[in-house]
């Protein structure tokens, strides 16, 4: 990090953490050490983390996210993933069929903002090469995630910054982003590609539940599906609260947001990012939750 000190003098100064990759090894002394840098400066409005091209998010985003519940001074806003257009359906083509998927995949299945970068090297008149086929691609591994074309990454900051994609009060973008989803995702993709796909039930759910069921999901790996992000808004029985869900691998989080309105129509919608996902096993098994207590 450089700095200004004394007399305008530039002064650089280094955490060091212990050797290896930030992703999986030092992920706790990496929390440390952003606390320490915002206990040391008088004001600080954001820290940009940019991990190695070939890190998986998910490790560091569930650390950075857990660290946020527990009342951290740093809290994570969002994932931002920089896409070489150029590179991207070469990157895409070459895991089609495998059953592992490249780090490039995970970083734009676990992301919430796209940058889809160098689009000044795609030519809009070759078919299937074109920038809206680019973000369909995107979109059909991860609807959730908002694309902005770039050259050399010049975007809008109010873009990137300030996005608070993990902060559960801000339903209004969740609802947003569950409505857009909608009209993003194609849903004909075999079930073992990443990809997204949604859930919804009409009827209001016992939480206890739904708790249950997404243990089942996230932890055991029921019927072999592999959910990497999920994020939902719930219609919970004996409340009056609309709830938000929200998941990154293992973790996960529902808390009340705000009440319903009058106009409303209460119900359950919940988005999965994630492979090897099954749209009637999700759907007849969250259904299960909205049974009473037997
Ligand atoms: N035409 C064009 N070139 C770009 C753009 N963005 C970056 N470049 C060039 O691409 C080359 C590689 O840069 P990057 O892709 O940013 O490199 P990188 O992968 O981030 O490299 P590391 O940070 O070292 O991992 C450089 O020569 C950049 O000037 C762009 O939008 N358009």
């Amino acid at each position: 990090m450089i700095n200004e000190g004394e007399g305008g003098a530039l002064v650089e100064e280094w955490v060091e953490l212990a050797n290896g990759c930030i992703c999986c090894t030092v992920k706790h002394s990496l929390v440390q050490a952003l606390e320490q840098l915002v206990q040391r400066k008088e004001r600080l409005d954001h820290i940009l983390l940019e991990t190695t091209g070939l890190a998986n998010p998910a490790p560091l985003a569930s650390v950075l996210w857990l660290d946020d519940q527990l009342e951290s001074a740093v809290r994570l806003d969002s994932i931002i993933t920089v896409v070489d257009a150029k590179n991207l359906l070469f990157q895409i083509d070459k895991y089609r069929h495998l059953s592992s998927y490249p780090e490039a995949i995970h970083q734009i299945a676990f992301a919430d903002v796209v940058i889809l970068n160098k689009v000044d090297l795609v030519s809009p008149e070759r078919s299937g090469d074109s920038l809206d086929e680019l973000e369909k691609e995107i979109h059909e591994i991860n609807s959730l995630a908002h694309v902005i074309r770039s050259v050399r990454c010049q975007v809008d900051l109010s873009e990137v910054l300030n996005c608070r994609a993990y902060d559960a009060t801000h339903v209004t973008r969740l609802e947003g982003l569950l409505e857009e989803h909608q009209y993003k995702s194609s849903q004909n993709l075999h079930d073992n590609n990443v990809r997204t796909l949604s859930i919804c039930e009409p009827l209001a759910v016992n939480l206890d539940k739904v708790r249950l069921w997404l243990e089942e999901i996230l932890w055991d790996k029921k019927d072999g599906m592999d959910v990497y992000r999920c994020k939902g808004v719930l219609s919970v029985k004996h409340s009056d609260q609309l709830h938000t869900l929200q998941a990154v691998r293992e973790i996960y989080e529902i808390v009340p947001a705000r009440k319903w309105r009058t106009e409303e129509k209460q119900m359950n919608k919940i988005v999965f990012i994630g492979h090897h996902l099954n749209q009637d096993i999700l759907q007849d098994s969250l259904r299960t939750c909205t049974l009473a207590t037997t």
